[in-house]
């Protein structure tokens, strides 16, 4: 049965200071290093091969996908990325420290921002230093100024629908590696989890997560590969 495999990028330098990153394109730390190999060998020991790959413009992503596929032995198989997967954007958020975004605006206000389903945070100012606007890598895309959860599945649903989908469906065993946001955009979608509902799904760095494929839909709930 083709499987599709997903992965949120290892810690990033702003997981770690607790930084509200979105487009900002940070590295991962040390210990994001050893959860994307962690990642990749328990890939191996459980005999799921990835045969195509899938993930953001965004380096955490792609380094954590690399790393991953160097210890399960498939750096070999084709990838593609695409700034679909992303992150979802923060807007004026961006570089803040949560807690002290907490500590000025309460608990309750940041918990809507960080979670609620579709209040976006305020937008980001044109020209504000986190901006990534006039980066080359997003030439020709209107780059959102923010994105609520809402706005993200409506820029990775239609890439999963038309890209990543025909080729689970083709039977290939398919790995994502992505963010905490774009793959609760995904999650949401697979696992028909409610606007609701959706306000309390995490998803943890570094661990894979499985849906068996069956046709275009997955068979039974998702599982945590370790667990399997
Ligand atoms: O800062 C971010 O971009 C995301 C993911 O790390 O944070 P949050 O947990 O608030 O969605």
């Amino acid at each position: 049965m083709p499987k599709l495999i997903l992965v949120r990028h290892g810690q990033s330098e702003w997981n770690l200071a607790n930084r509200f990153t979105g487009w900002w394109d940070v590295d991962v730390t040390e210990k994001g290093v050893e959860e994307a190999k962690e990642a990749g060998r328990l890939l191996k020991e459980k005999g799921v091969f990835p045969t195509l790959a899938f993930t953001s413009v965004q380096k955490r992503a792609i380094k954590t996908l690399h790393l991953a596929l160097e210890y399960c032995d498939r750096l070999w198989i084709p990838e593609t990325k695409d700034w679909r997967l992303n992150e979802r954007h923060y807007g004026g958020l961006t570089g803040l420290n949560k807690q002290e975004t907490r500590d000025r605006h309460g608990d309750e206000q940041v918990h809507i921002w960080r979670r609620s389903f579709d209040v976006p945070p305020p937008p980001m100012d044109k020209g504000d230093e986190y901006d990534p606007g006039n980066d080359p890598r997003y030439e020709g895309i209107d780059v959102p100024q923010t994105e609520s959860l809402k706005l993200t599945i409506e820029r990775v649903l239609p890439y999963w629908e038309s890209d990543i989908l025909p080729k689970l469906v083709a039977g290939e065993t398919v790995i994502i590696s992505a963010h905490g946001n774009s793959l609760r955009a995904l999650v949401k979608h697979l696992s028909n989890i409610s606007d609701d509902e959706i306000t309390g799904l995490e998803i943890p760095t570094g661990q894979p997560i499985i849906y068996e494929f069956e046709g275009s839909a997955p068979v039974g709930e998702r599982y945590y590969l370790k667990d399997a």
